[in-house]
């Protein structure tokens, strides 16, 4: 028997680590749903009560790190703001801290690079054909590592977009930002002085996934300073899914860190925290507690056969669980059931833009601005064309004009001052308008091109300048024929080539796929992937398992469901005690089923259906009656 306030203390314990006067570290270990974002924010609400003041009047701060921006500004809104916590991600945190030391900053790049060069050059002299891929990839990294170096000194000052593609001569990208800082850290006493100064106690959330460089330079930072200085992971090592993380974060601890833990799991019904428990059993034998007052939950295992069409399937399973749980909220068409799929591309063909969303999900210079929303082209669309679109279509006239007057050149206040071209130019911007509009006649679908093509030909608006040419003809062939002429910066012509490639492919695709992939970039979107949605939690989840649509390579569920064989690398990994592809997606599994507050489906395609049957329960983590194999 226990009670809901079996980890009632922790919240305690942690709070009297970040004593200023007596400063501690501690490790927050705990698994899924057991409250350890809602214990950093509480404890730092109190913590405020007792040290704010204090923190004020030194102008220092305490430093959270989280995984993602969403997460920083959810704990932020918690935090009201308060401007005594600096709470961001790992890469604003690091910039921070260096983006003065220009100096140190050139010396670290200037000794990396000369390093890169020589490791290349030795390879590049090993190979045995110049000519083929590699080394010709080799000769044009060997050459752009050169004209880096050559123009260092010329940098008066270094730049960095936590967000962005850091694309400028100045500008370092993120890896280096995270080197450069845990090497500062480790190795300038400065630096060392100035971190702690500013930032007294840092917390790092999500601690199992952050990047184990300055993982262990923060280690180091806190051995070092032991009495003015306190360091606070939270974190799960069964939660650790990318590889950057530090592997067995935990293990052997200096003696003096503190190490609350929790058991109880806040989040899920009885079912679901049994299941996550059983999937965590060979690794650690952690066990969770679901809350008193929790009903038993539902969990089902739907296994289809890859051959069979998988909409159809999805909508069984779903049909299914209306039926087991009563809850009509289980149906797909409605908001009511968080779809997690293992990469973004299988979102984009159950939702219907997999035409738009491919070209430019391949693309290196567009995957990222695709995911997060900042594509220009892509926001032209929805931050333009699909609410001028919406406007027409609820008839609403002041809204179209609104959508007119904000982005459109023609209606510009310049333009409209000239009083002589005010009329010309609203008679203009009303034939663009009706030109545009005319291409939805007939329940037409247009294609993105034919929209632009439009927009260009009557200057309703200005078109992005990525995709420019391919609006203007001449200028795209000029540019796709650049890249034999210019041999200055090979690599950035031959990557605006193919990021212009790309878009071409994308904006053949009709006008309705592009309104998709807008619904699926907001907020409220039916689907997340497997590794997107950690720290989050949704009442009614469906996750699905293919690794063939999946197309990965690090997770593998045939492997882990035992419906694939482990490779020799897998083997010898085993052997070495090193991580495999099984343990590697036994934790994304575990991420995945544990976001279930009351039920959780599990859509797995294979092609073995009953072998993999017959292991899920001999693994013990689900009863015969669970798994379904649907036809
Ligand atoms: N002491 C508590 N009493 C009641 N509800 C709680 C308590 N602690 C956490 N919760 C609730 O449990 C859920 C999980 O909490 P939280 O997201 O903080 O857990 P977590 O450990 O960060 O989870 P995960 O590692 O799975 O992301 C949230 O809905 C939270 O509000």
């Amino acid at each position: 028997m226990y009670t809901n306030d079996i980890d009632s203390l922790v919240d305690e314990q942690i709070f009297r680590c970040l004593d200023l006067q007596s400063p501690k570290s501690f490790f927050l270990f705990a698994g899924a749903g057991s409250g350890k974002t809602r214990s950093l924010v509480n404890v730092l609400e109190i913590f405020e009560k007792e040290f704010g003041q204090s923190l004020r009047l030194t102008r220092r701060k305490v430093a959270v790190i989280t995984y993602t921006n969403a997460a920083s500004e959810e704990i932020i809104h918690r935090l009201k703001a308060n401007p005594i916590f600096w709470v961001s991600t790992i890469h604003s945190f690091s910039w921070q801290l260096i983006q003065n030391f220009t100096k140190d900053i050139k010396e670290w790049l200037e000794q990396n690079l000369q390093n890169d060069i020589v490791k290349l050059e030795a390879e590049q002299a090993r190979s045995r054909n110049p000519n083929n891929k590699t080394s010709i990839l080799r000769a044009k990294q060997i050459e752009s590592k050169k004209r880096r170096l050559l123009y260092l000194p010329n940098i008066s000052s270094f730049t960095y977009n936590p967000n962005g593609d850091n694309t400028s001569k100045e500008s370092l990208n993120h890896s280096e930002v995270i080197s450069i800082t845990a090497h500062l850290i480790q190795n300038k006493a400065l630096m060392q002085d100035i971190t702690i100064s500013r930032f007294p106690i840092i917390l790092v959330d999500e601690s199992q996934d952050t990047k184990k460089e300055l993982i262990e330079a923060l280690f180091q930072l806190q051995e070092a300073n032991k009495n003015r200085f306190t360091l606070g992971l939270f974190g799960d090592t069964m939660q650790r899914i990318y590889m950057d993380g530090k592997e067995n974060l935990g293990n052997q601890l200096p003696n003096d860190w503190v190490l609350p833990e929790k058991k109880m799991n806040h989040r899920s019904s009885k079912r679901i925290i049994a299941l996550v428990n059983d999937i965590r059993k060979s690794v650690d034998k952690k066990e969770q507690y679901p809350r008193t007052e929790k009903s038993e939950g539902v969990v089902r295992l739907f296994i289809v056969d890859r051959g069979i069409s998988k909409i159809q399937a999805e909508n069984n399973a779903s049909r299914e669980m209306i039926r087991i749980t009563n809850d009509e909220l289980w149906d797909l068409s409605s908001s009511g059931v968080k779809t997690l799929i293992l990469e973004h591309h299988m979102a984009a063909q159950r939702l219907g833009f997999f035409d738009f969303f491919e070209p430019l999900y391949h693309n290196d210079k567009t995957s990222t601005g695709l995911l997060d929303g900042s594509l220009a082209p892509a926001n032209f669309f929805i931050k333009i064309i699909i609410p001028l679109k919406n406007a027409f279509d609820q008839s609403d006239r002041f809204a179209q004009m609104r959508i007119v007057k904000e982005y459109s050149k023609l209606l510009a206040r310049e333009e409209l001052v000239k009083i002589k071209e005010q009329e010309k130019n609203l008679l203009k911007a009303n034939e663009a308008i009706i030109s545009l509009l005319t291409l939805w006649n007939d329940e037409n679908d247009p294609t993105l091109i034919s929209i632009l093509e439009n927009i260009y030909a009557s200057n309703l608006f200005p078109i992005p300048e990525v995709i420019y040419p391919l609006v203007e003809k001449h200028k795209y062939r000029e540019k796709i024929g650049a890249i034999d002429i210019n041999d200055s910066n090979e690599e950035e012509e031959q990557s605006s080539t193919d990021t212009l490639l790309a878009w071409q492919q994308a904006l053949t695709c009709p006008y309705s796929q592009v309104v998709k992939y807008s619904q699926y970039l907001a907020e409220d979107s039916k689907f997340g992937t497997h590794q997107g949605v950690k720290g989050l939690e949704f009442p009614r989840v469906m996750v699905v398992i293919d690794d063939e649509e999946a197309r990965g390579f690090i997770f593998s569920y045939d492997k882990l469901f035992g419906t694939k064989d482990p490779t020799s690398t897998d083997k010898k990994n085993e052997e070495e005690g090193k991580d495999t592809a099984v343990d590697r997606t036994k934790r994304l599994f575990y991420v995945a089923c544990s976001r279930a507050c009351d039920s959780l489906a599990i859509v797995a395609y294979t092609n073995l259906p009953e072998n993999l049957k017959r292991n899920v329960i001999q693994y013990q983590w689900f009863t015969e009656d669970e798994v379904l194999i649907l036809k």
